[in-house]
């Protein structure tokens, strides 16, 4: 069954509410998320209700800081397709303004969670704060789940192999330094960005090379330079390929830019909305001597994508 993604908590029909759900931004759905998601699935059978995730759009941090560098490691409809292959039924997409802002902890709890979303259980992190100033805890949130009708669980941290705290930094960090191993073993999954093909300088065919450009206004940046990538199109087919991800020293632009070789494939993707996983990072951007040199280099980058995308 399709996800049902629920945009406010304010004039919900009965039919919306009572469900058991996991409370956080979850940036990723990376697997200590995967491990409160499963606390709540837990409670949801038990209790013989739909499965919720309640989470918040724009993140919280936008409101904040909202000059921070961009963040973000997925887009809304990326997390809601993540949250569908865990079994959730049910995404409260929060709008997060001045109004959700403004809330106490008790606040949230009684007019979100309880009257607005009616909540018959929650299960959050055990770093989870929430309410004007963080100043709400798991503790604070069972003792008003007491009064309001609601359970509470609460998952431990969930560590690596390494004792590091499995979370959304970790997986920015990661990408930062191109380790797309350790991004995808935190994660779960590879790393993907999604976004519509936008025309470019029309440089790549000249060069046999034509690239899909696709624009990153709120991903991180993750390392620039050259990966091993393998693309889906809206239609399902999945395409292995090679990318530049950067400004692309050699002619330079101000925003970076996702620009997708896709291998063995000749149709027009301007428009379309395709996703992109970054499967390895082979090299910086570097400067050629001109495009026939980097030409030559994309021959090699492209043999190395093929092996890594074979193994
Ligand atoms: C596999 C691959 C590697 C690339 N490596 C570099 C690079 O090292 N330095 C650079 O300036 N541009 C690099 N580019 C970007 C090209 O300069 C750019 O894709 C080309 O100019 C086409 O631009 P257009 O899509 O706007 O027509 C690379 C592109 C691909 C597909
Ligand atoms: N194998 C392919 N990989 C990527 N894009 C392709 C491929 N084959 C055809 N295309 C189309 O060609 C366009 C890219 O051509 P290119 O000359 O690089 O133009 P632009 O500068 O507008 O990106 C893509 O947006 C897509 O519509």
């Amino acid at each position: 069954m399709a996800i049902e993604v629920i945009r406010d908590w304010r004039g919900l029909s009965a039919s919306q509410k009572g469900a058991a759900v996991a409370v956080g931004a979850f940036d990723g759905v990376h697997r200590g998320h995967q491990a409160v998601i499963a606390s709540a699935r837990e409670a949801a059978r038990r209790l013989g209700v739909p499965l919720g995730v309640v989470s918040f759009y724009p993140h919280p941090r936008r409101l904040f800081q909202p000059d921070a560098a961009p963040f973000a490691l997925m887009t809304p409809d990326q997390m809601a397709r993540a949250l569908e292959d865990l079994g959730v039924d049910r995404l409260y997409l929060l709008p997060f303004e001045r109004e959700m802002a403004s809330l106490s902890d008790e606040a949230f709890a009684r007019e979100v969670l309880s009257e607005g979303l009616g909540i018959v259980h929650a299960a959050v992190g055990f770093d989870f704060t929430f309410g004007k100033g963080r100043s709400g805890s798991p503790d604070l949130l069972t003792q008003y789940g007491e009064k309001l009708g609601f359970s509470v669980s609460l998952t431990p941290r969930k560590d690596d192999a390494d004792g590091l705290k499995l979370s959304s930094s970790a997986v920015r960090e990661a990408l930062k330094a191109g380790d797309m191993d350790r991004a995808t073993a935190i994660l779960g999954r590879p790393f993907a960005i999604e976004g519509k093909v936008i025309h470019g300088d029309k440089r790549g065919r000249t060069i046999g090379i034509p690239t899909a450009n696709i624009a990153m206004p709120d991903y991180m940046r993750p390392a620039y330079g050259v990966y091993a990538t393998r693309t889906r199109l809206p239609d399902g087919r999945v395409f292995g390929g090679v990318a530049n991800l950067g400004i692309r020293p050699m002619y330079v632009i101000e925003d970076p830019l996702l620009e997708v070789w896709l291998f063995d494939f000749n149709e027009s993707l301007y428009d379309l909305t395709v996703e992109t996983e970054l499967v390895a990072f082979l090299r910086p951007e570097m400067k050629f001597d001109g495009l026939d040199a980097l030409k030559v280099q994309i021959e090699e980058d492209t043999r190395r994508a093929k092996e890594v995308l074979a193994a």
